[in-house]
């Protein structure tokens, strides 16, 4: 039964749950904690990253330890954490004794090679959770921060509905399905590819997929529609779908990510066409007159 092989076996520490009632480590509802207590659920959390062994681990938001002591099971070579509540200081300095080499730092990987033995771990509110991913896939369109050494893998902890989401395959019902607040955890890794889909900006990327997928349900033209001024957007929108070939009657949920690639390119060409288009904001503004440029 036991698949979860450990590395390497921890001094004698009191328990998560002992820890937790010693500090008196009340979770706040309010910031969205809860502790995973479980050694077999965090050992489970832990092996979805992949190999830790002589890796750079990064978690985000230990809490009181529970995955931290899974990963260091692992023997990595270095672990950092990162936690905003000072109230877990102690549980955590308790861990520190059991980390080990704090020498050499983490090596830099070619981006066409293979991921560096760096990762990022993370059970985190999933509000916090849905921001960061953002955060860092703009920070691995750009190959900053852990990304300046690579392809550096992802491990985080997702409402189970949006991390069925995040693997969904176009026409999957569950890309078009709203989170309930209280449901089940869904444990997903990202590797970024040798080679970005597309090369554009990724503040750009953002706004045309979140544009679109916003109607996710509804033609992919009604959300695509959005993306400019109310005076041009029925030119534009047709503009659109027929420089990138898209099916304009296409459920958003039903569209590939290379119906993406071409949706991108395409309204490169209108911001390039007209240039206003590229800051036009639907939410803050209902209509900005806009002139062909000359570029
Ligand atoms: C859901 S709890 C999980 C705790 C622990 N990882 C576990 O699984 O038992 C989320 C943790 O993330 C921390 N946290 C929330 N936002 C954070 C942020 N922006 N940066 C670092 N830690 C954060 C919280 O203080 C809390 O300890």
């Amino acid at each position: 039964m036991n698949s979860y092989v450990s590395k390497i076996r921890l001094p004698p520490l009191p328990s998560i749950r002992d820890l937790v009632k010693l500090y008196k480590l009340r979770a706040i509802k309010q910031l969205s904690q809860n502790f995973l207590m479980d050694e077999r659920l965090t050992d489970k959390i832990v092996k979805a990253a992949g190999t830790l062994t002589d890796h750079y681990v990064c978690e985000v938001g230990p809490g009181p330890g529970g995955i931290s002591r899974s990963i260091i099971k692992k023997a990595p070579k270095k672990l950092i954490l990162v936690e905003k509540d000072p109230r877990f200081l102690p549980s955590l300095m308790l861990l520190k004794e059991s980390c080990l080499n704090y020498t050499k730092g983490a090596p830099k990987m070619d981006w066409t090679h293979a991921p560096p033995p760096i990762h990022l771990i993370g059970n985190l509110p999933f509000s916090v959770s849905t921001i960061l991913i953002i955060k860092w896939l703009e920070a691995i369109s750009e190959k900053k921060a852990a990304w300046a050494y690579g392809r550096t893998s992802m491990t985080l902890t997702f409402q189970k509905e949006v991390a069925e989401r995040m693997v969904a395959q176009p026409y999957d019902k569950v890309r078009s399905f709203v989170p309930k607040p209280d449901v089940d955890v869904g444990v997903v890794t990202l590797i970024p590819l040798k080679k970005a889909l597309i090369d554009m900006p990724f503040s750009q990327v953002e706004k045309v997929v979140r544009t679109i997928f916003n109607t996710r349900q509804k033609y992919c033209m009604k959300g695509a529609q959005k993306l400019f001024p109310a005076e041009q957007t029925e030119y534009l929108t047709t503009r659109l779908f027929v420089l990138a070939n898209v099916n304009p009657t296409t459920r958003s949920y039903q569209l590939t990510n290379e119906d993406f690639v071409r949706l991108c390119y395409a309204y490169k060409i209108i911001c390039d066409e007209y240039p206003a288009v590229q800051s036009f904001d639907y939410r803050a503004s209902k209509g900005i007159d806009i002139e062909p440029g000359c570029n």
